[in-house]
């Protein structure tokens, strides 16, 4: 897979690249990240990629042509066809079901802007999709973009060695439940089996596989109800989930 960022910082794409999961995608020749300016697109010798906002206010406005100049660069560099992604607080939120399908492409470009924003003719001509990672203003899209590189490396087979990729499976919905709900991940532990903090749940020592699965799923269900109940719609629970969440619910007197 081939992620392109165009950005006023590209050390940024650098940074990201070198280090991690992200980093390993790349020495397996999973992904390729490659950083393009606007400002190397710009003209006159200031090299200007932003400018006031009409109708006046604060800030400042990335200017149309270095940006599709970049995009135009990015889009030439592979023959593959480009989903253009601008990360931005007025996109559709990142969940890892849009991970899932991003990691799905063969290319991506994600469009980080500065500043006030972009030219909204720049987006409406050249931009697919708007993704915003969460209700909060960074001081760029930059932030956004590494986030959606290291969720989508992630997924690319091969990138994850199998601890990894076992942990990762944690927050998917499980294989085989079809629709199944994407819960939290349930506690973990190690050693000290005892500590000034509190003891180990006896059953992760028990050596009872089955009856661990059953206690990591019923935690992972009750901390999915209790900090994230929009991610559980009750009436799409298995029996089975139900009668493990109904449980633990009494056992915690809720
Ligand atoms: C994606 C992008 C942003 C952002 C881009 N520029 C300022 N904030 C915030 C949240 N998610």
């Amino acid at each position: 897979m081939r992620i392109d960022v165009v950005s006023l910082f590209p050390d940024f794409v650098a940074q990201v690249a070198g280090h991690g999961v992200v980093g390993r995608a790349g020495e397996r020749g999973l992904l390729s990240l490659h950083g393009w300016n606007p400002r190397d697109y710009a003209e006159g010798n200031y090299r200007r990629v932003d400018d006031r906002p009409f109708g006046g206010g604060p800030g400042m406005v990335m200017l149309i042509d270095p940006l599709r100049a970049a995009l135009a660069a990015a889009r030439a560099a592979d023959p593959a066809p480009a989903r253009v992604v601008y990360m931005s607080p007025q996109g559709r939120p990142l969940d890892q079901a849009k991970v899932r399908e991003l990691a799905g492409l063969p290319r991506l470009v994600l469009l980080c802007g500065r500043y006030e924003g972009v030219d909204e003719r720049l987006l409406a001509a050249e931009v697919d999709e708007e993704l915003s990672i969460g209700d909060y203003v960074l001081s760029g899209g930059e932030l956004a973009a590494a986030v959606v590189v290291d969720a989508v490396a992630r997924l690319l087979p091969g990138a994850l060695n199998d601890a990894e990729s076992a942990a990762q499976d944690s927050f998917e919905a499980p294989e085989g439940e079809a629709g199944g709900p994407l819960l939290l991940d349930c506690p973990h532990y190690t050693r000290p089996v005892e500590h000034p903090l509190g003891a180990v749940p006896p059953v992760l020592l028990s050596g009872n596989h089955a009856g661990i699965a059953r206690w990591r799923r019923q935690q992972s269900l009750l901390r999915t109800w209790q900090r994230r109940p929009d991610l559980i719609d009750p009436g799409a629970l298995s029996k089975a989930d139900c009668r493990l969440l109904d449980e633990a619910l009494a056992e915690a007197g809720l």
